[in-house]
């Protein structure tokens, strides 16, 4: 253990009013949405493959072309409150915006830079639209914040000279104004999502995102903030030097997810998974025949097994330029929306139960109590669900369940074709599971 002076604030999660509604909402939408949206990964008649949201990069388009398409930004058929509507038929919780992602274009009016929605031909704020009609619905709205801005011209990628720490300077107190403005003028975001943090520059600014973690605490209270802002005093990300998380949750699951028989230790902190509905596009892309697109039984799947582990599920929209949402996507909102509207139960404010992974899918509990949800994605062709309950478990309900030896159970389903996830609620008694109350026989 070493002193740090950028490492983590605290250790453990944190339980204040803020953090468990973060925590309960466990489902929410992610929108890329920018100037990336009307190119949609096609340049020149030529279609890039790479992830749409960096066409500039993909198809090396010089940034005074790329920002020209500010001058085009003009969504006819944008309705926040359609968006907020089709959110809230999916049955998300929280919804995260990219205010301003790599290109550096802000979906807001900000102050600190002409390279924003008010210059467009659309002109009014997108974002404040978007906040209003999302918290009409009872959903919360957090901000995804790219530090990296390729318009910006005092980004660095490494400081290698005095003049390079000079402009990073510079550019640290302009992203610390634009996200200071964030905070102050849309007052009921919940947290921030923090990108494009991976670079040297950053790495030996530490001391910066530790300030911005407390600005944004003081301006916001109650304000959260992910691992992927900070680092430490040794350029070390996410986990500080002395192995603690920095930030309120671990953001590294990335179009991927912890593997539900290995990687329990997620049980230990807050996280959230973020994930691409095609293999890897988050902006919109015109063409979605260039890689698989997950099913929203796939989708859901993924819902249910972040929720097993006590994480978050963030799942990604990318609208067209023209501010409609693709029917592919409508449909995925559609579909997990008919489950959860059933099933929500054993997802908002529901974390990991602590009993061992089966094959025939994932368990979850509600918060501070004693029902057992089973979500069942795999029925064996016997019918029979394996159960091994923690040592000393007593159920309430034994409908369906057979004792077969101590703490192992076969949980008798109906043979039939099932064409949705089923759920399955087993009490236990309250004091039961806590221990060993049995001598191992001895072998
Ligand atoms: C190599 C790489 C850099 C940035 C990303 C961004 N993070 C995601 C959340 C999206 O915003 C993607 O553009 C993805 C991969």
């Amino acid at each position: 253990q070493q002193k740090l002076q950028y490492g983590a604030q605290y250790t453990g999660k944190r339980t204040d009013a803020a953090m468990n509604k973060w925590r309960s909402n466990r489902f929410g939408q992610f929108i890329h949405w920018g100037l990336y949206a009307i190119p949609g990964g096609v340049w020149n008649g030529k279609t890039y493959n790479y992830a749409a949201e960096f066409l500039k990069s993909s198809a090396k388009i010089p940034t005074s072309t790329w920002d020209s398409l500010m001058y085009q930004f003009n969504p006819v058929k944008f309705n926040a409150k359609e968006w907020a509507k089709m959110a809230k038929k999916m049955g998300a919780k929280y919804m995260t915006i990219t205010t301003k992602h790599h290109e550096g274009f802000c979906l807001w009016p900000t102050k600190f830079t002409e390279f924003n929605i008010s210059h467009t031909p659309y002109k009014k704020d997108i974002l404040k639209e978007l906040v209003e009609a999302y918290n009409a619905e009872g959903i919360d709205v957090n901000f995804y914040y790219s530090v990296l801005d390729w318009h910006h011209p005092d980004w660095r990628y490494d400081i290698k000279s005095a003049e390079d720490s000079i402009a990073f300077r510079r550019f640290l107190k302009f992203a610390a104004d634009q996200l200071r403005e964030l905070a102050t003028n849309y007052p009921t975001v919940k947290a921030f999502w923090f990108d494009g943090t991976w670079d040297n520059s950053i790495k030996k600014n530490g001391w910066w995102t530790l300030e911005v973690e407390k600005m944004l605490k003081e301006v916001r209270p109650g304000a959260i903030v992910n691992s992927r802002l900070r680092a430490d005093d040794f350029g070390k990300r996410h986990i500080d030097s002395n192995g603690e998380l920095m930030g309120d949750y671990e953001s590294g699951y990335e179009r991927r997810l912890p593997n539900p028989y290995k990687d329990l230790q997620v049980t230990k902190w807050d996280w959230e998974a973020c994930m691409t509905v095609p293999e890897n596009q988050w902006g919109y892309h015109k063409d979605w025949s260039l890689s698989h697109v997950k099913s929203p039984l796939e989708l859901l799947e993924m819902v249910v097994h972040t929720t097993s582990m006590g994480g978050n599920f963030l799942l990604n929209f990318g609208p067209a330029g023209d501010g409609s949402i693709r029917k592919e996507e409508q449909n995925i909102a559609a579909e997990i929306g008919a489950w959860m509207q059933a099933n929500g139960h054993v997802i908002y404010n529901c974390d990991y139960a602590g009993w061992e992974k089966q094959d025939w899918g994932y368990y979850t509990k509600q918060k501070g109590s004693n029902t057992l949800n089973l979500v069942v994605f795999n029925v064996p062709v016997s019918g029979l669900l394996k159960i091994k309950a923690p040592a000393g478990t007593r159920f309430k309900t034994k409908q369906g369940l057979e004792e077969i030896a101590k703490d192992q159970y076969l949980f008798h389903m109906p043979i039939q074709l099932y064409k949705v996830p089923q759920v399955i609620i087993l009490e236990t008694e309250s004091n039961s599971g806590s221990g060993d109350k049995y001598q191992e026989a001895k072998t």
